[in-house]
């Protein structure tokens, strides 16, 4: 047994477990350096020992980090701590630190059964939103399914764990990576189940799956085992998802099934055009029965077990539930070999194959960064997209940009970059907060110092006479001790001036005169003056030593009074 470190690597404290997956823990955590809420992903330990487990889970933050977008679930930040165990023996601990989202997996609304056609809708849509993002950065997610998919408090859409995801531009992918089975069974495309290389039509494909298992229940296969679901998928049709739910539009059937389309090309070739498909189902625009029977024999021919002979191999694969942890184990290594010179071959070709495609326009060789400062950050993700460039988030707190804009570019605007190209968007995350220090009492450099320690400016100083107080010292400030206002704020001060008013007190009694000098802590001397003549029973000031007005604090003032006959 070995503890797991409570705070990782000083900066992340870890709090409870809130879910755990295929390969890790994750837990509610503080960002001690922040101050904010995160969840953090925790390798399970005895993956932590496989290098390859350790790789992925390296490449899984590597790829999701790149990412930032409202409907995928946001990675701050990855690291490896350590841990020694009861033995001794020192293991890695490898960590992801993600936005912590407040919600539920949508597997676990599906549960409850069907759910109505405006939140698939909602859902799926958001689903696609986040694919539209993360193919335009490269990235192929490689394992959409339910239980991937957080549905926020407020309704919004989360697609979290890039866990098998590769980035397409990867150039550094082997053959066996490409190659391997990764996936979930149940949400498979015919191309992952055979073990062919995926682009991102494979996301569209599972997608489909889940479109089909939010209108009807559940998925469009279903079997004893990962084999018989993934025989399935590359050989049979699917039924529509009407005939399950005749509460299902037809409009909605005809796209789960072009979604669900084997070829590929027979698909929605990119995310935004299965959205558009998904949101037009909204206006009403239903095909009849028959154009859908006719979709489906167009899209699966008459006789769909025609693939049962490329899909016979699939039942020597592994019984595994999932074959995520397949990637890198036996099972595949021994299907395959077979296939493996194959295989080559046929990533080869595919590589050609899409680099020659005919729409696909050649990149102009050129794209200068627009000015994008002061946007929104999508509005600065379309403006990039226009120019053939590719937004990566980094935020900023920021007191002088409104939260959710802008701030700057990295390369700067009209520098002129390789298409495709990444551009580092600043956004501002609004205005940092800090908390008015004490500052009564303080001289003013000390309390200048404070303040600017504090993040926050000193404005305007004005002075007061205060008798009991040196001059500089902090009487009052505008915004008071403990307050939490805006970084860079400015805080007013009134200091003592470090004088006292006197008035003209000749003419009153030196009693009178004596009491209120004393008031203003003066020091009061009295000097008798035998030369004038003096009528009164008690004494009057007949002159003092300090003329009316302000006088040093604490002064001594001499009050003459006549005591002559
Ligand atoms: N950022 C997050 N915020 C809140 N809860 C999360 C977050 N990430 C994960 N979870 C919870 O933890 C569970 C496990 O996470 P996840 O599925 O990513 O782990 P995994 O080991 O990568 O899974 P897989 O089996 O897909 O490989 C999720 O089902 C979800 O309930």
């Amino acid at each position: 047994m070995t503890a797991e470190p409570r705070v990782l690597s000083g900066r992340y404290r870890i709090d409870e477990v809130i879910g755990r997956g295929g390969m890790a823990t994750v837990f509610r955590g503080e960002d001690l350096t922040l101050g904010r809420e995160v969840a953090i992903k925790v390798l399970d330990r005895d993956l932590a020992n496989d290098n390859a487990f350790r790789t992925r889970f390296r490449l899984e933050a590597q790829a999701a980090s790149r990412m930032a977008h409202p409907t995928i679930v946001r990675v701050y930040d990855a690291g490896e701590d350590a841990a020694v165990g009861d033995d001794g023996v020192t293991r890695p601990v490898p960590y992801i630190v993600m936005e912590l989202v407040k919600g539920r997996l949508l597997k676990d609304i599906i549960a409850a059964g069907p759910v109505p056609v405006a939140d698939t809708v909602r859902y799926i849509d958001g689903i696609l939103e986040a694919l539209e993002y993360s193919h335009r950065a490269g990235v192929i997610h490689r394992d959409i399914k339910p239980g991937n998919v957080m549905i926020t408090e407020a309704g919004g859409v989360k697609v979290m764990d890039f866990g098998i995801a590769r980035a397409v531009s990867d150039g550094s992918s082997t053959v066996a990576e490409t190659t391997a089975i990764i996936g979930t069974a149940s949400y498979f495309s015919p191309e992952q189940a055979k073990g062919e290389p995926v682009d991102a039509r494979a996301d569209v494909y599972s997608t489909g799956v889940v479109l089909y298992e939010l209108l009807v229940g559940r998925p469009p296969f279903r079997g004893e085992t990962p084999v018989a679901v993934a025989y399935q998928h590359v050989s049979e049709a699917p039924i529509a998802p009407s005939e399950v739910n005749d509460t299902v539009p037809r409009s909605l059937d005809a796209v789960a099934l072009r979604a669900l389309a084997k070829d590929p090309y027979q698909r929605y070739q990119d995310a935004a055009s299965f959205r558009d498909a998904v949101d037009a189902t909204v206006d009403g625009r239903s095909p009849s029965k028959r154009q859908v029977s006719t979709l489906t024999s167009e899209l699966y021919g008459p006789n769909p077990r025609h693939a049962a002979e490329t899909a016979r191999s699939l039942r020597q694969l592994s019984t595994d539930t999932t074959m995520t942890r397949t990637q890198a184990g036996p099972p595949v290594a021994w299907i395959w070999t077979g296939v493996g010179i194959l295989a080559v071959l046929l990533i080869s070709i595919a590589f050609w194959v899409f680099s020659i495609r005919p729409d696909e326009a050649p990149p102009t060789s050129a794209s200068t960064v627009p000015d994008v400062t002061g946007m929104t950050y999508e509005r600065a993700i379309e403006t990039l997209a226009e120019a053939e460039l590719l937004a990566v988030r980094i935020n900023e707190e920021n007191a002088q940009v409104a939260e959710g804009n802008v701030i700057r570019t990295d390369p700067e605007a009209d520098e002129t970059l390789v298409p495709d190209s990444e551009v580092r968007v600043y956004v501002s995350e609004g205005k940092e907060t800090v908390t008015v220090p004490t500052l009564d009492g303080l001289g003013q450099d000390a309390a200048t110092a404070a303040l600017e320690s504090a993040g926050l400016e000193l404005g305007i100083v004005t002075q007061r006479n205060d008798p009991s107080l040196p001059g500089g010292t902090v009487i009052s400030a505008d915004q008071p001790e403990g307050a939490v206002v805006p970084i860079g704020s400015t805080v007013n001060l009134e200091v003592a001036s470090g004088r006292v008013t006197i008035t003209d007190v000749t003419g009153y009694t030196v009693d009178a005169a004596t009491r209120d000098l004393e008031a203003l802590e003066l020091a009061v001397l009295t000097q008798e003056d035998t030369s004038c003549p003096s009528s009164n029973a008690d004494p009057v000031v007949a002159s003092q030593s300090l003329a009316p007005g302000d006088v040093p604090i604490h002064s001594e003032i001499t009050l003459v009074y006549c005591s002559g006959t």
